[in-house]
């Protein structure tokens, strides 16, 4: 596939992350109750996590996808699925994952899944109308940074990155 135009970047802290993830748990928990979470490996994991311990959920499983060697987007591969969860179509199961971006990955996870509610913390809006409850939205051609893929380092003033 082609290798799409990112031309904004967008570099979430830990702080940040931690708050919007917060923000979601916010409005999953009338939302519920939950059986348990079902994360989306690997960047699931991380906000999967801080919604577990402010939902009081323990039982936590994961769907393990692999699509982008990192902003190369390639045909995804279903590592594992869910059959030691016992979620059945999803019904009263939450789905965690960082983004959608295209829209792929989660078009998967719904196909196994679809009861389940669907939710992000980063939504593109070509993945938007798969996902149930989100927080913040990016335009399509921004690239989130998370804060597990960056390290603090020397940046370009703006006036020199404009004219190269
Ligand atoms: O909507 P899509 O276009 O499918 O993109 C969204 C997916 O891409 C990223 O995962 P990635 O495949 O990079 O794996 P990772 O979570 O292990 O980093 C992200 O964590 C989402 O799961
Ligand atoms: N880190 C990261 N992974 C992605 N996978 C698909 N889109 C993105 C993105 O914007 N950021
Ligand atoms: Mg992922």
């Amino acid at each position: 596939m082609a290798e799409a135009p990112f031309n904004k970047h967008f570099p979430v802290s830990w702080e940040e992350l931690h708050r919007n993830a917060k923000a979601l748990a916010w409005r999953l928990i009338d939302r519920g109750p939950w059986k348990g979470i079902i994360a989306i490996t690997r960047g699931g994991m991380v906000p999967a996590a801080i919604i577990a311990r402010e939902l009081e959920i323990r039982m936590i499983d994961t769907v393990c996808v692999s699509s982008y060697d990192h902003q190369q987007q390639r045909n995804a591969t279903i590592l594992k699925g869910v059959e030691g969860a016992n979620a059945g179509d999803g019904e009263g199961w939450l789905i965690i994952d960082d983004l959608v971006d295209t829209g792929k990955t989660a078009e998967i996870v719904r196909k196994m899944l679809p009861k389940a509610h669907f939710a992000t913390v980063y939504a593109k809006p070509a993945g938007r109308p798969l996902v149930d409850t989100f927080i913040t939205e990016v335009s399509q051609d921004t690239w989130i940074h998370f804060p597990w893929d960056i390290e603090l380092q020397f940046s370009q003033p703006i006036a020199k990155q404009r004219n190269g």
